[in-house]
């Protein structure tokens, strides 16, 4: 699963398929790498049991002292759909706004985009797929349906000034329909502006990701304690942790500006208020010494 910023194009259609890319750039290994912190969004989406707004809002302004550059911090979704997210405008007006750090929102329509607008968000993000069962059973339309949707909400941020980053979810493949096409995932966005979103359902997302940057991706998403899944992605598992990948990272000699020893804090904070382990084999670590 991928994601690109800036997801102006009219259609959502341009994810360059990881595949495509010529193997004569493997191995090279960006410089900086930027990391897109998505646990209070996808990672808390998927909790069984709804956490309070105020640990929420402690976890983001943790992950911020942490040094993270983009937190993904909560969803403009039905409540219906993901009741989880339903503090959404309380999440957004209450965390602290450090300067430099972007606090991107879903925003699955227009009704999602407006509320967001109106909460203080400066950054959206549309949700896409390169699956129709999946499109489906997440945003209850049909890609092409979709493609409206997104079209409205692009309008409305074009206008307002607001930055768009977008998600093809399954583009590397479906829970539902199995494998995904390439051909179905068009190549129109260039690689620059896109970015690798790994959930470690089979314990491959650090090597995927891994495999992406040497292809010459250099932004990844990735989710504290490896917190995470989507309530509509069966059997989808939390995502990377973004604590295995500062430690990987940093251990490349890749900058990330992340203070690893604060992150695991916040990851442990989160833990003892889900009353759950983390899955960050790094935290695991750290905690025996
Ligand atoms: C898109 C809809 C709303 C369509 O859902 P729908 O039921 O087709 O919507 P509707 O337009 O018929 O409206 C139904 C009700 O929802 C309300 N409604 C309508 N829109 C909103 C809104 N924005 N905010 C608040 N309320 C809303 C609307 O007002 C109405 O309320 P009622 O009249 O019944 O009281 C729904 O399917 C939905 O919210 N889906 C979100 C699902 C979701 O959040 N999934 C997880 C995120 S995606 C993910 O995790 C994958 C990702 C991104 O991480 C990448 C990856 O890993 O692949």
């Amino acid at each position: 699963m991928a994601a690109m910023r800036k997801a102006l194009p009219r259609r959502l259609v341009g994810l360059a398929s990881l595949r495509a890319v010529s193997t004569s750039s493997m191995g090279t290994l960006p410089k900086r790498v930027k990391i897109v912190e998505v646990g209070p969004r996808d990672g808390l989406q998927n909790e069984k049991n709804i956490v309070s707004t105020p640990v929420k809002i402690k976890l983001i302004d943790m992950l911020s002292e942490a040094g993270l550059s983009v937190i993904e911090t909560t969803s403009f979704v039905s409540p219906k759909w993901v009741p989880q997210m339903g503090d959404h405008t309380e999440v957004l007006k209450g965390i602290q706004k450090f300067p430099g750090i972007n606090y991107p929102v879903l925003t699955p329509n227009l009704k999602g985009f407006e509320a967001a607008v109106a909460a203080g968000a400066k950054e959206v993000v549309i949700f896409g797929a390169a699956s129709e069962l999946f499109t489906k059973k997440n945003i209850n339309c049909s890609i092409e349906e979709s493609f409206q949707r997104f079209d409205a909400i692009l309008k409305a941020a074009q206008s307002a000034n607001i930055s768009v980053r977008g998600y093809v979810s399954c583009a590397l493949g479906c829970p539902y329909e199995g494998k995904i096409s390439p051909a179905k995932v068009a190549e129109e966005v260039p690689l620059a502006a896109l970015a690798v979103h790994c959930h470690d359902t089979y314990g491959q997302a650090l090597a995927n990701t891994l495999m992406a940057l040497q292809m010459g991706v250099s932004v990844v998403d990735s989710s504290v304690a490896g917190l995470g899944g989507c309530p509509y992605a069966q059997g989808a598992s939390g995502n990377l942790a973004t604590e295995d990948l500062v430690y990987m990272l940093e251990g490349l000699g890749i900058h990330t500006g992340v203070n690893l020893q604060k992150l695991l804090e916040a990851g442990n904070f989160i833990c003892q208020a889900l009353n759950r382990k983390t899955s960050s084999k790094v935290a695991q670590a750290t905690c025996k010494l």
